[in-house]
Formats: C-alpha cells, structure tokens, sequence
C-alpha cells in the first residue's frame, strides 16, 4: 500500500456536492460531499444498506433507471456537472464504466463481447476491433488464456476469467472511471487475488471506485477509503474518508473505529 499515497498533484476526478438520493420518500444518501482524486482507487465501505451500492450507482446515472428516483446536490465529473442539460447519458456511462457483482458476459463469443462497444462507438474495421480485443484483455492479463479460444462462448469460461472478461470489455470503450461494485465477492480467493492485482495495474491509468464488504481487501487495494453509515432515520451519510492507510490505523471518528474493529456490521 505504502508505494500508492496519493500524489498531490493528481486532479479531482468526481466531486459530490451537498449529495441527497432519494427512492420515493426514503431518503438513502444525506449530505454527501467528497472529492475522488484521478488515477486512485477508492473503496467504499461501511454496514449493508448504508448506500455504498446506490452512491456508487450515482456516478454514472444509473440510478437514474430507477423509477421514483431523486437527487438533490451535485456531482462533478472533471469539474463538470453530471447532471448539466447537455450531459449525455450515454455519453457520460462511456466515461464511467461499471463492472457488477457476479460475471455477466453477454452470451456471444469471448471476441464480441469485448467489440460489442467499440463497434457500437463507431469502430468498424476488423484489423481495429482486432486490435483492440487483444489490447483490451491484455490489460486484464487474459490474452495468454483465451487468445485460442476467442470464437468461443464467454460463458465456457471459468468464472474469474468472466469477470476479467468483463473487465476487459468495460475498457475497451477506454472509459475515464471504472465502478466495481463487490466485483470480487462471487470470486475465489485465486480470482480475487488476480482482480486485485488487475485493480492496482490499471489505476495508473484509470480513476477507480470500489464498494466491498471485505475490509481487508479495502486495506489492501485502495488509496482513500470512505466510510459510510446510517443515521437513525437509515439515511447513509458518510462519516470518515481519509487515505487508507490512515483511516484504518487511526481512524478519527468513534464510528468508523467501532466498524473496522468490528463492533457492529
Ligand atoms: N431501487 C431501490 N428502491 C428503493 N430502495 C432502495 C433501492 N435500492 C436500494 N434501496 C435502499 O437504499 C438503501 C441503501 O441501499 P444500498 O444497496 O445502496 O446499500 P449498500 O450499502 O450498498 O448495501 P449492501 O452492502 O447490502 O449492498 C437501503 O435501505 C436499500 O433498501
């Protein structure tokens, strides 16, 4: 961990503003405000239901595909309102990537899964896509393994290398932000331990948000950690974010201390 302190002049990549979520009437975010710097890994952790999942879902407007939904405050994205009249959604789920909990390969060969994007960004020749398919599961160190199984269903594969496959075809389409949403937690130890190596290697180029129950994989991969809790009313607010280092070793609030020690979870 000790060679990822935070870089002082790594640029805010997201910034939340006075941040409320809101599903009906249930208020599921309170005043959320912090900053994620560019090319870190950020974990959120906290008790289940506090809202890691729906914060995390907010970065790239997910949410907005629940009805009855509602955010006050504001998220910023290199500055720029995610929520500004000419946002483009798509555009915007382009630059924020999401990887989910449990594998989910479209069911199409191992090479269409990861051209999917590309083609329907515009890239049309073969020698390209070609390209970027061996680029793309390169960086998540699966080439060797599937380079002679590329016309085969993503499904035959093992369920780690799904889920690096799913890796690799949220960066083919060169996305600025990746989302992992306890991305690791259907893995075995092996596969986590590969997806966490992956996590470190590809936050040199790209922003990383996490959510993870596991707090020791928090320890281990992450730069910032912020951790979340809800109130009486089961709003999630965020209570602690500090470099991990320093928030698991010297935590500042009684909260994230009782957490991490676990006195509650
Ligand atoms: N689609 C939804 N509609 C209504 N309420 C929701 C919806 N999604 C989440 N919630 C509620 O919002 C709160 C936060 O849920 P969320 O899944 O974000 O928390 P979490 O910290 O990620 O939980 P877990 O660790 O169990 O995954 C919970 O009370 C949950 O029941």
């Amino acid at each position: 961990m000790e060679d990822r302190i935070m870089k002082p002049q790594q640029q805010t990549k997201i910034e939340t503003k006075g941040l409320n979520l809101f599903y009906g009437d249930f208020q599921a975010l309170r005043d959320v405000n912090f900053e994620i710097k560019e090319c870190s890994i950020t974990a959120l952790i906290g008790p289940s239901g506090c809202g890691k999942s729906s914060l995390l879902r907010l970065f790239n407007r997910m949410n907005d595909l629940i009805p009855g939904t509602r955010v006050e405050g504001d998220i910023l994205l290199d500055g720029k309102s995610i929520y500004q009249k000419d946002m483009d959604v798509v555009t915007l789920r382009k630059r924020v990537g999401m990887v989910f909990q449990k594998p989910n390969p479209f069911p199409m060969s191992v090479y269409d899964n990861i051209a999917f994007g590309p083609k329907h960004f515009g890239v049309k020749k073969a020698k390209e896509l070609e390209a970027i398919v061996e680029k793309s599961l390169r960086e998540v160190a699966l080439w060797d393994e599937v380079k002679s199984q590329l016309h085969k269903p993503a499904f035959d594969l093992a369920p780690g290398e799904q889920q690096r496959l799913c890796i690799a075809r949220a960066l083919a389409i060169k996305p600025e932000v990746l989302l992992m949403d306890e991305s690791c937690s259907a893995l075995d130890p092996e596969s986590t331990q590969k997806i966490e190596d992956l996590m470190q290697e590809i936050a040199k180029t790209y922003t990383i948000v996490i959510v993870t129950h596991n707090m020791e994989q928090a320890a281990r991969v992450s730069d910032m950690t912020a951790f979340m809790m809800m109130a009486d009313d089961k709003a999630g607010q965020l209570v602690e974010y500090a470099p991990t280092a320093q928030l698991f070793s010297n935590p500042k609030d009684k909260r994230t201390e009782d957490y991490i020690t676990g006195r509650f979870g």
